[in-house]
């Protein structure tokens, strides 16, 4: 007899698998491989930023009591004792109406306390000595950049678990960090079934088609910042597929398998778990596309079984497992990232389940609008490259019109959601 499967909640779902989250572990890598993984340390100012008083401008360093006289009419004269460019440090004390030709970058030399720009200043020969002119008074403090004005030292600036983004790459370069602490990547593996498949670059023929779920997968986790391992595609024979199934799930932390999840007769997913001892956490969700998305466990290791059909597959992964990738990472933020939208264009189907409409988003006058990018069935691959967000309709309502507030999942975004799956409701326009 068929099985009955008895669906779950997608919460619930979400809930079983973030039980077997997993600390990563930590690994250091060279700064310039840092760019796009997570933080594994809070990184703390050792120094101040700047170091030293330094100039902002190109000019001449005084101090500013001597300008104090200065006019139009009765210009004060400096005689330049010297010149520094940054990297460079003028070592005497500046006495009084002396200057120090000064660029950008430059530390202040002992003794001034303003800088006054090249532009606002005369200069001349004379008997072979350099002497600039002002026409206007400045007070102690112009044009310096102060010594921790930008951080101080002590203070946190990146917190362990943050994506290393180029401005995080400038602060670890800043702070002396030519090895970084990151999280190690988890390697998924992913294998595709299915005797209809062929690779991209096989012919088409009659009743196969290309296998597209196994490269998405992998495109997928590379999005979530992990790594992948492909192991191939096989097709439905039920013992080779047992053979391996056992020996990826031994090389990798996670296992992604597409295809074969369902009822069918050779959806060998449930015999194979069944084959080597794992246990089923769920085989069935409420939700649309996706309701076969099937998770099982062995040796503390997840094994998604994400569905045949594109669309549900790939719903399957950013639902399911992309959360224990950025757990891996340290966030404490590791679901989609929740928002609320419009809806840009009327809804009509019924949803017994929750329905995750694939859509594009877009800034309309400061209001997100999200409109549902196309052919949107669980078989559907062509809406599946305009989408960046996912537009959730709760289970039991009958279709939405154009205008009404939608509550939606956005896919290219790296802050995420701590928990985006309470209070999901129909909203009034
Ligand atoms: N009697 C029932 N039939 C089906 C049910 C059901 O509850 N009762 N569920 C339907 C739903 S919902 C879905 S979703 C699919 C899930 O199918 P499977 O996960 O078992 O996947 P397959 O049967 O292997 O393939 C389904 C579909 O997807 C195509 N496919 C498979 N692999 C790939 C790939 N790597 N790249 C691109 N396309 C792929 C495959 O050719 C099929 O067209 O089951 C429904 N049936
Ligand atoms: O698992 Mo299916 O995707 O609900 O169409
Ligand atoms: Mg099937």
């Amino acid at each position: 007899m068929l099985e009955r499967r008895n669906p779950i909640a997608v919460s619930e779902a979400v809930k079983k698998v973030m039980e077997f989250a997993y600390e990563e572990k930590v690994e250091w890598v060279s700064l310039t491989d840092s760019n796009a993984r997570f933080l594994a340390e809070d990184i703390a100012a050792d120094q101040d930023v700047p170091s030293f008083d330094r100039s902002p401008y190109d000019g001449f360093a005084i101090r500013s009591v001597d300008s104090e006289l200065a006019t139009k009419e009765n210009p004060v004269q400096f005689k330049v004792v010297g010149e520094i460019g940054a990297g460079f440090v003028y070592e005497a004390e500046v006495q009084a109406f002396q200057a120090v030709r000064i660029m950008t970058g430059a530390p202040i030399p002992a003794g001034c306390d303003a800088v006054v720009m090249l532009e606002l200043t005369k200069n001349e020969v004379q008997n072979g000595e350099t002497f600039m002119s002002i026409n206007r008074a400045y007070e102690a403090g112009t044009n310096i950049s102060y010594q921790g004005e930008d951080v101080k030292i002590g203070e946190v600036l990146i917190e362990k678990g943050q994506y290393i983004n180029p401005g995080v790459v400038a602060l670890l370069a800043t702070f002396g960090y030519a090895k970084v602490p990151v999280y190690r990547k988890p390697i998924i593996g992913v294998i595709a079934t299915g005797s209809e498949l062929l690779e991209p670059d096989e012919a088409l023929a009659p009743g196969k088609i290309r296998n597209s779920n196994a490269y998405m997968s992998m495109a997928q986790i590379e999005r979530a910042g992990a790594s992948f391992k492909y192991f191939g595609k096989f097709s439905d024979d039920l013992d080779v597929c047992i053979e391996e199934v056992k020996k990826a799930l031994a090389e990798v932390d996670l296992l992604i398998t597409t295809g074969g999840v369902s009822v069918g007769d050779y959806d060998y997913l449930p015999a194979i778990y069944k084959a080597i001892g794992a246990e089923v956490l769920f085989n069935k969700v409420a939700m649309r596309p996706g309701s076969v998305t099937t998770v099982a466990a062995l040796d503390g290791k997840l094994l998604y079984g994400l569905s045949g059909n594109p669309s549900a597959c790939y719903v399957g992964f950013e639902l399911f497992t992309r959360p224990i990738i950025r757990k891996a990472f340290g966030s404490n933020q590791p679901h989609l990232r929740r928002e609320k939208a419009v809806l840009g264009e009327d809804f009509t189907k019924a949803n017994p389940f929750t329905r995750f409409i694939r859509a594009a988003v877009h800034y309309d006058q400061g209001q997100l609008i999200a409109t549902p990018s196309g052919f949107n069935k669980s078989s559907a691959v062509s809406s599946l490259a305009t989408a960046d967000a996912f537009i959730v309709l709760p289970g039991g309502s009958r279709g939405y019109e154009k205008n009404m507030f939608v509550d939606v999942l956005l896919l290219d975004d790296l802050q995420g959601s701590e928990w985006p799956w309470d209070n999901i409701k129909k909203y009034s326009k």
